[in-house]
């Protein structure tokens, strides 16, 4: 069975109608499917197979505590870019032995916390950053394991936004001065070199930037070895893409396979940081037509889910499908469904055909990842609630906010004097 499904015309996630979620829990609502989840998590799993390594769950594509509980208990491991990533991690049951943090702007208090639950590594992004680090484990009186994020400078071919392994981003050390780097780490006694990293970018609908990636970074190993540094793992970070509007993203069996030939022969663990690849397609945002406006050359359709709810279209221009969750008696006509946010650029999708009336609901679908999130309050708007779907069965993961949550921690000042 899909994940999200139409039954008697009606679109359903797993067993759950989704007219019945928004009866029960209301509108905009973020419903996810278990099942997917944990069918994605397990292609990376099974993929990698017996071969040394760890998937480890980039969690910023989808923080909730269900999901992350969800993919702990089949034992994934997390990418974190934050004590708070952290924190979330450890609520949800994760291990933090299959930790890897990650980040250009780690601060000494995360490094400290995540010295303390003993993460798996640190991914270090520049020299200033090791310094730091290499003083706060000598200060704790321990030693931070270390896997250099290297900027391979190849081109990820994706929107520029979210390419990330040029050496005109800002992530990652230049692949040519790394060698220096682990001598630095190596010259340390609270320092050991344990992997090296690269995340080239997210959305990549082709296997051959993560394979040029992966060379550089094969030949950077021989050289460390030639010279003493022999690592254990190699992390290849995330940026697997999915299918919003007819990509073909390569499965996940095939990008491993060819990954693994290249290991063959070296007894080197791979380590992967998968996010939206995860969650992307086992979401969708549940939102219903308060308004329909007709203008001279343009047909709204004013929705209560906005861009505060869902950034991707405002942000990046992205497309993501809508449809109806149920049938409507009205003729198909070309539709822009905007939120109620003042702003020009608050849209959820643009010329799309539907069949509307007002009342309706919408499913705004691969909003898995990268969704909630990325939302904010904007507008004074209260965050979705999130809901888990599991069979027949639906969790309110995280309850819609109140305005008592909106304004938590502010407060008036007294009147002037
Ligand atoms: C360091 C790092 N790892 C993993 C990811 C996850 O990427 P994706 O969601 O494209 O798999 C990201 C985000 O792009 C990232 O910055
Ligand atoms: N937030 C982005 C991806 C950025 C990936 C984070 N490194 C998106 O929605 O597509």
């Amino acid at each position: 069975m899909n994940d999200f499904h139409y039954q008697q015309g009606s679109l359903w996630a797993e067993g759950v109608s989704l007219e019945q979620i928004a009866e029960q829990f209301g509108t905009p609502t973020y419903v996810y499917s278990r099942a997917h989840f944990e069918r994605q998590y397990r292609a990376y799993a099974d993929a990698l197979g017996d071969h040394p390594g760890m998937v480890c769950y980039a969690i910023k594509a989808n923080s909730n505590l269900g999901v992350l509980s969800v993919l702990a208990q089949l034992g994934a491991g997390f990418d974190i870019v934050s004590a708070g990533e952290l924190e979330r991690v450890l609520m949800a049951g994760g291990d933090p032995a299959k930790v890897v943090f990650s980040g250009v702007g780690k601060t000494a208090d995360e490094m400290r916390r995540a010295l303390e639950v003993g993460v798996h590594c640190f991914n270090v992004e520049s020299e200033s950053e090791l310094e730091r680090l290499e003083s706060v484990a000598a200060e704790m009186g321990t030693v931070a394991p270390v896997s250099l994020r290297v900027n391979p400078d190849v081109d990820a071919k994706t929107h520029p936004y979210i390419s990330t392994g040029l050496k005109e981003n800002k992530f990652g050390i230049a692949i040519e001065r790394a060698p220096d780097v682990y001598k630095k780490v190596a010259a340390s006694s609270s320092l050991e070199a344990v992997g090296v990293d690269c995340h080239i970018g997210s959305q990549l609908t082709e296997i051959n930037p993560f394979l040029d990636a992966l060379d550089r970074l094969l030949l950077l190993i021989d050289q460390l070895a030639e010279s003493g540094t022999v690592l254990q793992h190699l992390d290849l970070g995330g940026g697997l893409g999915v299918r919003y509007r007819g990509e073909e993203p390569p499965e996940v069996s095939d990008y491993l396979g060819a990954v693994k030939e290249k290991l063959e022969g070296r007894n080197l663990a791979l380590v992967l940081e998968p996010g939206r690849s995860i969650s992307a397609n086992g979401g969708a945002l549940l939102t219903r037509v308060e308004y329909l406006k007709h203008t001279e050359d343009h047909n709204f359709a004013i929705v209560d889910a906005a861009m505060n709810d869902n950034l991707r279209p405002a942000l990046y221009q992205a497309w993501q499908d809508i449809v109806a969750v149920t049938p409507s008696n009205a003729a198909p006509e070309s539709w822009d469904i905007v939120g109620p946010v003042c702003e020009t650029g608050d849209f959820l999708g643009k010329h799309r055909p539907l069949a509307l009336e007002q009342g309706q609901l919408l499913a705004m679908l691969s909003a898995g990842a990268y969704g909630f999130t990325m939302s904010s309050n904007y507008n004074s708007r209260t965050r979705a609630a999130e809901v888990l779907v599991d069979g027949d069965k639906t969790y309110l993961v995280r309850a819609r906010e109140s305005f008592t949550d909106l304004v938590r921690g502010e407060s008036t000042v007294p009147t002037k004097d």
